[in-house]
């Protein structure tokens, strides 16, 4: 454990050991591997920085016995408050856009500190969905002046600060940052002097060298969305389409890390980049490949799609867009595409600014002559697996996980994109929209409606994708949803009640299917074959069956996963540096 930090048990164990759905999951050939109650010890060994917490506030925070925890000017804090996952903290009472001292954070960490060149303009409903009003992208730094007004006893304490890479500790701030940074204060602090706290800072413009406010990201609205607010004020974004529940329990999720936090807060330009060409247009961004005019670094800049800049304020910033900068800016995992910052132009467009990877899989396996070998899957599904452990253990589900958001770099090194669809789950499952993943690679529970769902959804797209990677092309590749349905049962069997408990309570399976009575998906991945199927160990078989099992409650874990015998027998998974290499798409 690295000086000055303390390890902090993480809930995402807890949850992984109450969730006991491996209890009722097949013991078979030994390949199912108990699931490994250490792995957060063991990932530290090797290198992934899960649990690692540094507190910040030891002296800032005393703790009572019964949990209550005394902040260094008195205020008591209730027992066990937790701050939720998001650096964006929205204000449902208020009207006017303002900074309320409900939502405080405090923070003596000074390394978190950050000049907060807000500038916030006003949420606009479009009278259907009720929109909430944003508080603020609230820097931790902002000056006690702000918050010395009402209601203390609400006050939310940043628990377990982590020190991460930001805006204003990293290699883009300039020489100047510190006067820069106290520069900056110094206008948050004159403007506390606005009512309650709001913050203006059209005065900062131009007052910054490379710094330009955020005006944008604090406007919330998409036709489908609602970010909602929990007691303590803390934003939970939610989808509210297809009968999303308003729970308001308490989600009570750890921040990952605290690196979004910063990422939001003072933005650079993206002039700072120069663009040299477009790389792909999706549905919520464009992405370029550019160059850092500093450092020569290429990176790719994703560019958030705002429907029509004309009207932007009626459309606000896209709630898809700020959970996922939210998501990846908190994130540092191999396996996880970083994002290094995120930066405006002159119009407030924001793009992220993220580590450049040569190829997705998409594109990759479009463009190879044969399917990757037995070992080159084995290596890429172990970082995949790695990955995708990395967000279950940290309670965010990815939910559109395909070949096309899997990035690979000249390195060998696998990294998952794309964040727009995923969220943070919580114990007890709520209701989520069902509307997720893209539909070739969407798990059977979803297909058949149902609303309660979870880290399964993800693990049975794990199932397709390492089908596709031994196999060069999708496993399923339904036409539409009832199509899907058809295709899925076909090769795997029309499901049950016996080996689905629950299955014919879901909507969707009051429709007549064909009784397909067998799994017939061994036929596709034979143990030997002469007519140029591909070919997959028992071992390998037997980790495809269980991604791909129908039951979600029985389906593997990743944690598991990572732990299956395929990757342990010959030939064994080959290592990054030996993946073959391609010619980098530009
Ligand atoms: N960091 C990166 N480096 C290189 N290419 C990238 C990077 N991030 C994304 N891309 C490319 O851009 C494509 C689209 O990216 P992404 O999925 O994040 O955008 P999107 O708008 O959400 O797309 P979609 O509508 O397909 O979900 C990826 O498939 C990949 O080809």
């Amino acid at each position: 454990m690295a000086a000055g930090r303390v390890d902090v048990p993480r809930r995402s164990d807890v949850g992984r050991l109450n969730r006991g759905h491996l209890h009722d999951f097949p013991q078979k050939n030994g390949f199912n591997n108990p699931s490994n109650r250490n792995n957060l010890v063991s990932q530290r060994k090797d290198g992934y920085d899960l649990g690692s917490r540094r507190c910040g506030l030891e002296d800032l925070v005393r703790v009572k016995k019964d949990g209550t925890r005394i902040l260094d000017d008195g205020v008591q804090q209730p027992p066990q408050k937790k701050m939720k996952f998001s650096p964006i903290i929205w204000d449902l009472e208020e009207k006017e856009v303002r900074v309320s001292s409900r939502n405080r954070l405090v923070s003596k960490d000074t390394t978190l500190s950050s000049p907060s060149p807000c500038k916030f303009s006003k949420v606009v409903s479009n009278g259907d969905v009720p929109v909430p009003d944003v508080a603020a992208v609230l820097s931790p730094s902002l000056p006690d002046q702000l918050f010395q007004d009402d209601e203390p006893e609400q006050v939310l304490v940043e628990e377990e600060v982590v020190q991460a890479p930001n805006l204003f500790t990293s290699r883009w701030a300039s020489d100047s940052d510190d006067e820069d940074v106290s520069r900056s204060e110094e206008k948050v602090r004159r403007s506390s002097s606005l009512e309650s706290g709001e913050c203006k800072t059209d005065d900062f413009e131009g007052d910054l060298s490379n710094e330009r406010s955020c005006s944008v990201l604090s406007t919330c609205h998409d036709e489908d969305m609602v970010c909602k607010m929990d007691s303590d004020g803390v934003m939970d974004v939610d989808d509210m389409s297809e009968g999303d529940a308003v729970d308001e329990s308490e989600l009570d999720v750890e921040e990952p890390t605290g690196r979004g936090m910063n990422m939001l807060l003072g933005c650079r330009s993206v002039f700072e980049y120069e663009k040299l060409n477009k790389i792909s247009e999706g549905t919520y961004g464009v992405v370029f490949r550019a160059r850092d005019k500093k450092t020569g670094e290429i990176v790719a800049l994703k560019k958030v799609k705002i429907l029509d800049r004309r009207d932007a304020e009626e459309f606000g910033f896209p709630v898809t867009s700020l959970r996922e900068i939210n998501i990846l800016a908190s994130f540092d995992h191999p396996s996880i595409v970083k994002v290094k910052e995120v930066v405006v132009d002159d119009h407030d467009s924001v793009y992220m600014v993220m580590e450049y990877m040569e190829h997705d899989f998409k594109g990759l396996m479009d463009s190879m002559k044969r399917p990757f070998s037995t070992s080159d899957v084995k290596c890429l599904m172990l970082q995949l697996l790695e990955g995708v452990k990395y967000l279950h253990d940290n309670w965010v589900l990815h939910r559109d996980l395909k070949t096309s958001n899997l990035l690979l770099n000249n390195q060998g090194e696998l990294k998952i994109c794309d964040f727009g669809m995923a969220r943070q789950y919580g114990s007890p499952l709520k209701p989520y929209t069902t509307k997720v993943v893209t539909q070739w690679y969407r798990a059977p529970e979803l297909l058949l409606g149902a609303k309660k769902y979870s880290t399964a959804v993800d693990m049975w797209s794990v199932g397709c994708i390492m089908a596709e990677l031994l196999a060069k092309e999708p496993l399923f590749r339904g036409t539409s949803e009832i199509d899907q349905i058809r295709k899925i049962f076909d090769t795997l069997g029309t499901p049950n009640e016996k080996i689905w408990a629950g299955f014919s309570e879901l909507p969707g399976a009051k429709a007549n299917y064909s009784k397909q009575q067998y799994n017939m998906l061994r036929k596709k991945f034979p143990a030997a074959s002469f007519t140029g199927y591909t070919v997959l160990s028992d071992a390998g078989f037997d980790l495809l069956n269980r991604l791909l099992t129908y039951d979600p409650a029985k389906r593997i874990t990743a944690d598991d996963a990572v732990n299956h015998e395929w990757f342990r027998e010959l030939p064994l998974p080959k290592s990054k540096e030996f993946l073959p290499t391609f010619p980098s798409k530009k």
